[in-house]
């Protein structure tokens, strides 16, 4: 690659994604001083739409400009939360996840303005979400809260926190983290009250598949941990065919023997059905483990539970 060569980083425009890009921007110019790398900031319908994420088709809406400047050549590499990436259609033909960035937090955070915790909030108390994982557990473990529904970025949700518009909320710990609001954090959520989405903390860096370039510039960031996490946890969602409005939660982790562990479950939206499975396999094959994780939970049932959400 030449010394003078400039990398032109495509992203949404939201705070946490503009977080995002520079933290990958600073990491790739510290790793080749002689690297140029700009940010192009792109706004997705998903952060121009505020209603319901299923009447734009999922959660494509947070990643479909990104991948078009990235095919049209009008950004060479694409940074994305990989919880955002649809798990029921393949990444865009063209292109390739070239790197994972080491695993963030995976757990959720509540924010509660009066410091209380999830077990102190009193019944009736409005919880600010849209995400049917976060509904639909929250309807199982705490069935006195009530949820309000809350869209818009992390810094967008914090703002009608404080307008009033719920009395707490629920968002990651990782986003909370990245655009400096981990202070806002009331309780975080250990994984058996609120298990995370697939691909929960998870940095994806994409670029085109012909671009062998772009691709070793950011090999060396690549986390094998990661990879194999997501990987495991991506395939798991290919085959149920989850989509963003499906009730789908799901973490891989690395045990210190090198197995993957890979968790998941599958919630009627009410949360009075959930289905759990958990498997171990060789982190070598982490397409395996999640699709006999997966097959485990159409075993119990889970297309049924999948099929009765619309799109
Ligand atoms: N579209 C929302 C979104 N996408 C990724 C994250 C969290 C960061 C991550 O999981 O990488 C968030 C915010 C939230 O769920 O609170």
């Amino acid at each position: 690659m030449s010394a003078s060569r400039l990398i032109r980083i495509g992203t949404r425009s939201s705070p946490m994604a503009l977080a995002q890009a520079e933290r990958v921007r600073a990491e790739l110019t510290a790793l080749n001083p002689d690297l140029t790398a700009e940010i192009v900031p792109i706004t997705t319908s998903g952060d121009r739409w505020t209603g319901p994420l299923s009447a734009l088709g999922g959660k494509g809406a947070f990643t479909k400009e990104v991948d078009e400047a990235l095919l049209a050549g009008r950004a060479d590499l694409a940074v994305h939360c990989m919880k955002d990436v649809p798990g029921d259609r393949p990444v865009p033909a063209g292109t390739v996840f070239a790197a994972y960035l080491p695993r963030d937090d995976i757990r959720d955070a509540l924010i509660h303005p009066g410091g209380r915790t999830l077990d102190q909030l009193p019944a009736g108390t409005r919880v600010g979400t849209s995400a049917v994982r976060r509904i639909a557990q929250l309807a199982q473990s705490h069935p006195h809260l009530e949820t309000v529904p809350i869209r818009g970025n992390a810094n967008t949700r914090l703002a009608r926190l404080d307008d009033g518009a719920a009395d707490a909320l629920l968002l990651a710990v990782s986003g909370l983290e990245r655009i400096g609001q981990a202070g806002r954090i009331t309780e975080i959520l250990s994984v058996e009250t609120m298990c995370p989405p697939i691909g929960a903390g998870v940095l994806g860096l994409q670029c085109r598949e012909d671009d062998t370039d772009t691709a070793q510039l950011v090999a060396g960031m690549d986390d094998l941990d990661a990879r194999r996490q997501v990987t495991a946890e991506r395939m798991l969602l290919h085959v149920l065919q989850g989509h963003c409005n499906s009730p789908i939660a799901g973490h891989a982790h690395t045990e210190p023997d090198g197995r993957l562990s890979l968790r998941a479950k599958v919630f009627s939206p009410d949360g009075k059905t959930v289905l759990d499975a958990h498997e171990w396999g060789p982190g070598t094959d982490p397409t395996t483990l999640g699709a006999s994780v997966a097959v485990a939970l159409l075993r119990q049932g889970a297309q049924d539970l999948l099929n009765a959400i619309p799109h």
